[in-house]
């Protein structure tokens, strides 16, 4: 049994908790609001973000940051990538003893092109951490809490770290691999939530099956691409936190970026969108990021290009699609030449 900290209540931060506890740990979870943090510790419920879920009873909740902290030598963070600058400074003023921190977010800072790591590396001083892990993969919070088959990956530069964590997590429903390449495994679970609003849209304007297997397909093409270019394992691009993940979330109706997708293609705007959702989408702004990453890489990205276009300059999701559709001749295999 191992004393375990969880940053944040939302959907991924609450099911990552529930394993933790019903693996035996000493889970403590920090939300941001008492409300919810009294929720989770006297009904057992966090309604707001896993409907019906009963929680374990061991299950502890609290929203004093300080205290969540103090609790364990473990520190899963499972906040917003936009949050994440703010939470790693805040952890580095409360840290004393050094921490083994988990990532389990997807995104990609805008403007920086900052992965989640290198931020939290840059935010928490080096003496406060015994190591940096991202977990990654397909695995939507609210079958997690039903106890479906789940698989993920955690990659650390320090094979040992990596080792603890996948122990910490491993029961028959939730399965961890190790994978030694955290930029790519890291760059996977950022970018596909790029293809998948982009595969919601698809789906919102009614186009079908054959227009949503040519995205996840050519968003891997892009995704793998630029992975490459910037030094990564192109394997772990057909692996979980990459073609598994994509698969997941561009189809499931569990995720919030396909769902984004779907009302853009339906003719929402994007301001509807974001306000309704009550959610992270890390997709728009990782759709931001990508598109300035494939202009420094020097890496065709169309369907992110076009996405771009869509979240960003006004253009119709069909007019975007079109100009897919009608660009030049290309040959399928000359991707990783680029
Ligand atoms: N929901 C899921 O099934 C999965 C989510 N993820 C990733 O996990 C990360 C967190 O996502 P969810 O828990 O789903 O989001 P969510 O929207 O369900 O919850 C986010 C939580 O973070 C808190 N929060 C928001 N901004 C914050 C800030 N600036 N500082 C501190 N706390 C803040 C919110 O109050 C909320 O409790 C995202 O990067 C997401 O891509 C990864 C795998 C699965
Ligand atoms: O990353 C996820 C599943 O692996 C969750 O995706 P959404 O954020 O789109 O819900």
């Amino acid at each position: 049994m191992k004393k375990v900290s969880v940053i944040g209540a939302g959907s991924w931060g609450t099911a990552l908790a529930f394993v933790l506890a019903e693996n035996g740990h000493d889970c403590l979870i920090w939300g941001r609001r008492q409300e919810q943090t009294d929720e989770i510790n006297e009904q057992h419920t966090n309604q707001a973000y896993l409907k019906n879920c009963k929680l374990p009873e061991s299950l502890k909740a609290s929203s004093n940051l300080e205290q969540v902290v103090e609790h364990a030598d473990i520190l899963i963070v499972a906040v917003p990538t936009k949050g994440m600058r703010e939470i790693g400074s805040q952890l580095n003023d409360l840290i004393q003893q050094p921490k083994l921190i988990v990532h389990v977010s997807k995104g990609i800072e805008p403007d920086t092109l900052k992965r989640i790591t290198e931020m939290l590396a840059e935010e928490i001083r080096p003496e406060a951490r015994k190591g940096l892990v991202v977990l990654s993969g397909p695995s939507h919070a609210e079958e997690v809490v039903l106890r479906h088959p789940t698989t993920v990956t955690v990659a650390s530069e320090d094979t040992r770290a990596a080792e603890e964590i996948q122990t910490l997590f491993m029961n028959s429903f939730f399965r961890v691999y190790t994978n030694e390449d955290v930029l790519g495994v890291e760059l996977g679970g950022a970018l596909k939530n790029v293809i998948a609003l982009a595969a919601g849209i698809t789906d919102g304007l009614d186009y079908g099956d054959n227009a949503k297997a040519a995205l996840i397909t050519r968003g891997l093409a892009e995704i793998t691409r630029l992975g490459v270019k910037m030094g990564a394992n192109p394997v772990t691009f057909a692996g979980l936190a990459g073609m598994g993940d994509l698969i997941v979330t561009a189809n499931s109706v569990h995720s919030r970026n396909w769902k984004a997708g779907n009302m853009l293609g339906k003719g929402h705007s994007l301001k509807e969108v974001t306000e309704g959702m009550g959610m992270v989408i890390e997709g728009v702004r990782t759709t931001k990021a990508a598109h300035q990453l494939a202009k420094q890489y020097d890496v065709s990205m169309p369907l992110t290009e076009a996405l771009y276009s869509v979240l960003f300059e006004g253009h119709e999701p069909k007019e975007a699609v079109d100009w897919l559709m009608n660009r030049g001749k290309k040959k399928e295999t000359d991707d990783f030449s680029n």
